[in-house]
């Protein structure tokens, strides 16, 4: 198994690698690629670090050596938020890097199943399906933006609302990965009632809990460790469905709901990376409510990815 990040060396991309560097099939390569001169250094870094996973860091001119022969890529590379700016500001800066790693991708592992990380994932998956597309090797099944963040955020809030084992709480969100897109199914959340008055402060919380860290780092960045670990636990699905597990998870994804082109819902994950779309189940009035409203926006944003290669 030969796992990349791209942007290796960055906040996300270094937690994501040491999460990868121990928990990695043995055998497995784990290859990390960033613009950033320390990302060799970062790569001996985790060598020393004694599991059966080989790392190996490549320089700015060495993407294709970085992504030759990989089975999975994710991408954590580009710029993140400072207090006061929307995902949305961050497209004009990560559209370009998005679009040229997309590109590495299709020369040198065309096969390979793709993470995107990179905000705004909203529009930074479009631009990846839409270069495959136009290079005639896209698979919507091998395409997926990394929506595990907010899944996690919501399993950890509700287990600290409730009183209960993080590990007892499971939380479907569906949607985007911005502000009302996200949506969290607080009504399929199994064994928890919730009042109107927690459904009402839960849903912006855990949809505003970017911004959340944004803030508390008062311009040092936005989430890393929490997106390394969200990153790890949603590459480790996409590595047991490879072995031949059956696995459920959810991702942004170009699927079959019928609401957007892209949305993220629940999957089954094999060996060709989704091998089953599934329906995310009934919403609450309040949840069908919130999914209309936000579809607008979500569709404006898919479009302005979509349109960045078209
Ligand atoms: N999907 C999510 O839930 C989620 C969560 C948190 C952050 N993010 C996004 O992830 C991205 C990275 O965040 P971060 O905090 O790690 O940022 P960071 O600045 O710490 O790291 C980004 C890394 O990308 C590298 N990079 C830039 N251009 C590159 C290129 N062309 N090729 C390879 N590497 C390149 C940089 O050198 C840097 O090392 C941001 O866009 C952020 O908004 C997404
Ligand atoms: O909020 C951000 O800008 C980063 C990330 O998308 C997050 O949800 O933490």
């Amino acid at each position: 198994m030969k796992v990349a990040v791209l942007g290796a060396a960055g906040g996300i991309g270094q937690a994501l690698s040491l999460l990868l560097k121990t928990q990695l099939p043995a055998g497995s390569e784990l290859s990390l690629y960033d613009v950033a001169p320390v990302v060799p250094g970062v790569a001996v870094d985790l060598s020393h670090i004694p599991t059966d996973v080989t790392v190996k860091g490549y320089g700015a001119d060495a993407l294709g050596d970085a992504l030759t022969g990989c089975d999975i890529v994710i991408i954590p590379a580009g710029m993140p938020r400072k207090p006061g700016m929307d995902r949305a500001d961050l497209f004009a800066v990560n559209a370009g890097i998005i679009k040229t790693l997309a590109e590495g991708i299709v020369a040198n592992c065309p096969k390979a199943l793709v993470g995107v990380i990179t905000n705004p994932v909203n529009g930074t998956v479009p631009i990846v399906a839409e270069v495959f597309k136009k290079a005639g090797t896209y698979e919507a099944n091998r395409v997926f933006g990394v929506t595990t963040l907010d899944v996690i955020r919501s399993e950890t809030f509700i287990a600290e609302l409730k009183g209960l084992s993080t590990s007892d709480v499971k939380v479907p969100v569906i949607g985007g990965h911005s502000g009302t897109t996200i949506l969290p199914l607080l009504s399929q959340v199994e064994g928890v009632e919730f009042t109107q008055a927690e459904i009402d402060a839960l849903t912006p919380r855990i949809q505003n809990a970017g911004t959340e860290v944004v803030m508390a780092k008062a311009g040092g960045g936005s989430a890393t460790l929490s997106m390394g670990a969200a990153a790890a636990r949603f590459c480790m699905s996409l590595v047991k469905g490879l072995q031949g597990e059956d696995v459920i998870d959810y991702a942004y994804v170009e699927g079959n709901t019928g609401d957007a082109t892209y949305f993220a819902q629940p999957v089954r994950l094999g060996k060709n990376g989704v091998e089953e779309y599934l329906p995310y189940g009934e919403l609450s009035a309040y949840e069908e409510n919130a999914k209309n409203e936000m579809l607008a926006t979500l569709n404006a944003d898919i479009k302005e990815g979509a349109d960045f290669i078209a």
